[in-house]
């Protein structure tokens, strides 16, 4: 039995205030939601904290945005594991395509982060997908499997998630048809030794179009990034028709 998995990816966004009232809006929304569906949010590192104090019991369980595979060192910048299970996080993202882009991260650094996430006791949501171009030139699967050969050496497949998001539907307003990211999802389903991986799309999800992506049955939930800044999408998201 797999496990849906609703996880919010707030970026750079929010300050600790802002986080808190958020969460203030959103608490008795989620509280609506079926039971059988997990509520994440993968917040800044500075909000972290002030929510983990103020969840009093809530469902909601939160995760990070990076992790480094050293217990603690010279590491300007970078956060542990110890430093984020401290306080309460219980999942962290991996290999975000914005990672990948904009700080160098590569199949080698996220698997290593993986390896970390995993001894300290946080579930990875490590991220795979292609570019438009990678697309175009009809290099998704060759891609995606080459992402997934390195990135998950020595990992655990009973301890993970993994979200495919294709870049050129992140923040762009522009969904992949269902249909499309129900066949790559089974595709990468179809490569882990583990079938019972929970498997995400992300890539512009909105409350319009979250029954129709959870309603395809290689689809165990979501990786949101704007929709997941309002009380009202995200727990419109989080609500979604079964
Ligand atoms: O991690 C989340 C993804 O990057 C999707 O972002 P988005 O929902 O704003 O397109």
């Amino acid at each position: 039995m797999r496990k849906i998995i609703l996880a919010g990816n707030w970026k750079m966004y929010k300050t600790q205030a802002e986080a808190l009232e958020f969460l203030e809006g959103f608490k008795p929304t989620v509280e609506d939601a079926p039971e059988n569906r997990e509520v994440v949010l993968c917040v800044p590192f500075t909000a972290l904290s002030a929510l983990s104090k103020n969840l009093h019991g809530s469902r909601i369980r939160l995760g990070a945005q990076n992790i480094h595979w050293e217990e603690a060192g010279a590491y300007t910048g970078e956060i542990s594991g110890p430093m984020l299970t401290e306080i309460g996080v219980r999942y962290v993202i991996i290999g975000h395509s914005e990672r990948r882009q904009y700080f160098g991260e590569t199949d080698e650094t996220v698997n290593l982060r993986l390896k970390a996430a995993q001894k300290y006791g946080l579930i990875p949501i490590l991220c795979v997908g292609e570019t438009k171009e990678q697309r175009a030139a009809n290099e998704t699967e060759s891609h995606i499997l080459g992402q997934l050969e390195k990135d998950l050496v020595g990992i655990d497949q009973t301890k993970l998630v993994i979200a495919y998001e294709p870049i050129w539907a992140i923040g762009t307003g522009e969904t992949c048809e269902s249909d499309e990211a129900n066949r790559v999802i089974g595709l990468i389903r179809s490569k882990l030794d583990n079938k019972n991986v929970t498997i995400q799309y992300g890539g512009s999800v909105k409350p319009d179009n979250i029954d129709e992506l959870m309603a395809k049955p290689e689809i165990d939930g979501v990786l949101v990034g704007g929709a997941s800044l309002t009380p009202d999408s995200w727990g419109k998201i989080v609500n979604y028709r079964a």
